[in-house]
């Protein structure tokens, strides 16, 4: 019944977090395949919660901050070998600054930086979509 390979894919939500036309980007510190990566602010969808709720605990835990959760990026991505279903949203600070409370180090990213660090290979979609948005 919980055999792995034949699991739905598990939701994780991500939040693209904005600062005039900076991204905030998070460098996973664990576990060590992932560690050194980069990615949104995020984690897996608890029972029972809706993405915003998710993204707006995950963004207290691992950054201490508060956000207002805006549109999506673009549609579902596959990540994490077909294990998990990435869902990215923008969003807008709304309380504290944010700190690596779990992350290696956070950076602002501008458009033309988005490519100064190695990305989760599933966030490759949301990242280009991202720029494309960013520079119009
Ligand atoms: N948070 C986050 N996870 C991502 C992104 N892109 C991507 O492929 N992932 C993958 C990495 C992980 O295998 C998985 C999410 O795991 P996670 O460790 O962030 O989730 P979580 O906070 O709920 O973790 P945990 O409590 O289970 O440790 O999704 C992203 O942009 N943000």
């Amino acid at each position: 019944m919980n055999d792995p390979s034949t699991a739905e894919p598990r939701v994780v939500v991500g939040a693209a977090i904005r600062d005039g036309r900076a991204i905030l980007a998070a460098k996973r510190a664990y576990p060590p395949e992932l560690a050194g990566l980069w990615e949104f602010p995020g984690g897996k969808l608890e029972p029972g919660e809706t993405e915003p709720e998710a993204l707006r605990r995950e963004c207290r835990e691992e950054l201490g901050v508060e956000i207002t959760v805006g549109e999506r990026v673009l549609g579902d991505l596959a990540t994490g070998g077909g294990r998990f279903t990435l869902r990215v949203y923008y969003a807008d600070l709304a309380g504290g600054e944010p700190h690596a409370k779990e992350h290696a180090e956070l950076r602002w990213l501008l458009p033309e930086e988005l490519d100064s660090v190695p990305w989760l290979p599933g966030n490759r979609p949301a990242v280009e979509a991202i720029r494309a948005a960013l520079a119009e």
